[in-house]
C-alpha cells in the first residue's frame, strides 16, 4: 500500500503567514511552501496521514481562523485533501522552476536538468517533505547573508546551520567555501533530506556533518563554537534557543537570523541585548526579514 499525506492548503493575510507557518509547524508538517501574490499568501503543507485524523485537521482551520481574530486580520481559509505519495512529489515538481538567489546562486529542482551555461553556484535540491526550496523570502535572505558574509577568507571559517531543513544553507556555505559546516534539525525527516542533498551536490560529509538536534547537540559536537551561525526559523523558536546559540559564538562569531516576520523584530532584538548581541544589518522583503548580528564583546573591534 502506498502512502498517503494530507496537503494542506491555506490562503491568508501576507501578515498572518508567520503565525499560519508556526501553526503548521507545531501540528507536524514538515513540507511548507508559499506564493504571494502582494495581497494574498497561499500556504501549502503536507504531513503523512497517519500521523493524523480529519477532526485534527478541522481544529488546525479553527485555530488558525481564532489567531486571525485575536489579530484583528480577515481569517484564513483552509481545505485539505488526500495524495497519494506519487501525486504528492508531483504536486511539488509542478510548483517548482529553477531560481536565481543574490548574485551567485541557482538552485535547481533535482529532477531538471541544469542550466547548461550558468555561471552560477548551483545547488541541486530535492527537498522530500523538508522547508528550503530557495523560492521562500527567507531562505533568499540567508543565502544572499551568506554571500556577503562568506565573500572573504571562506575557507577559514566554520558555519552552524540551525534548522538545516533540506541542507539548502549548508550546502550554499560549502560551494561558497567553507572549511566546514555543521548542520541540525531536530525533525528527522529534515535530517534526511539534508543527508541526500548533500549526496546530490557530491559535498564530502567530512566538509558538512548533519545531525538531529539543535544548538545544544552541537555544542557537544563542536565545544569551541564556530565563525559564523546561520538559522531560519521562527521567531519565537530563535528567542527561545538564542541563549544555546550563543554558547556556539566566539567573540568575533558572526550570525544571520531569519523567518522573523517585520512585526517580530522587536523580541528578537530585545533577546539579542539581552544575549550580548547586536544588529549589524536588517534586510527585508514581503513581510520577511532577516537580521544579521555579531557579539558586543568583540574587545572593542568593529565588525563587517
Ligand atoms: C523554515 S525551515 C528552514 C529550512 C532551511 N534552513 C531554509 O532556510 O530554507 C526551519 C527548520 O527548522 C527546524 N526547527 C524547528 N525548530 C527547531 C529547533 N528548535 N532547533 C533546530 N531546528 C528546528 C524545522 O524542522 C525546519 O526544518
Amino acid at each position: 500500500m502506498s502512502n498517503r499525506w494530507w496537503e494542506i492548503k491555506v490562503s491568508c493575510e501576507p501578515n498572518l503567514e508567520e503565525s499560519v507557518f508556526w501553526r503548521l509547524e507545531k501540528f507536524g508538517c514538515s513540507g511548507t511552501a508559499t506564493e504571494n501574490n502582494g495581497k494574498i499568501s497561499f500556504i501549502r503543507a503536507y504531513i503523512p496521514d497517519i500521523k493524523v485524523r480529519e477532526i485534527d485537521l478541522a481544529a488546525l482551520s479553527f485555530w488558525l481562523r481564532q489567531d486571525a481574530v485575536l489579530l484583528a486580520i480577515p481569517e484564513p481559509v483552509m481545505e485539505w485533501g488526500l495524495l497519494d505519495e506519487e501525486d504528492w512529489s508531483s504536486s511539488w515538481k509542478q510548483h517548482w522552476e529553477p531560481i536565481e538567489v543574490g548574485d551567485r546562486f541557482l538552485v535547481n529542482p533535482a529532477w531538471l536538468d541544469p542550466p547548461a551555461n550558468s555561471d552560477r553556484l548551483i545547488i541541486t535540491i530535492d527537498p522530500g517533505t523538508a522547508f528550503g526550496t530557495g523560492t521562500h523570502p527567507t531562505t533568499q535572505l540567508c543565502l544572499e547573508s551568506l554571500e556577503i558574509r562568506l565573500s572573504n577568507r571562506a575557507e577559514e571559517q566554520t558555519v552552524a546551520d540551525i534548522g538545516c531543513g533540506s541542507g539548502i544553507l549548508s550546502i550554499g556555505a560549502i560551494l561558497l567555501g567553507a572549511r566546514k559546516v555543521y548542520a541540525v534539525d531536530t525533525d528527522p525527516l529534515a535530517v534526511n533530506a539534508s543527508r541526500s542533498n548533500r549526496h546530490l551536490n557530491h559535498v564530502n560529509p567530512e566538509k558538512l556533518s548533519i545531525n538531529e538536534g539543535s544548538a545544544g547537540e552541537l555544542l557537544e559536537i563542536i565545544p569551541d563554537g564556530v565563525d559564523g551561525i546561520v538559522c531560519n526559523i521562527l521567531a519565537e523558536t530563535i528567542v527561545e534557543i538564542l541563549p544555546g546559540l550563543t554558547l556556539l559564538a566566539r567573540p568575533k562569531t558572526w550570525g544571520i537570523l531569519s523567518g522573523i516576520i517585520l512585526d517580530r523584530v522587536d523580541i528578537v532584538s530585545d533577546a539579542l541585548e539581552t544575549n550580548g548581541w547586536e544588529i549589524s544589518a536588517l534586510w527585508k522583503r514581503q513581510e520577511w526579514c532577516c537580521i544579521n548580528i555579531r557579539r558586543l564583546d568583540r574587545d572593542g573591534e568593529m565588525g563587517t
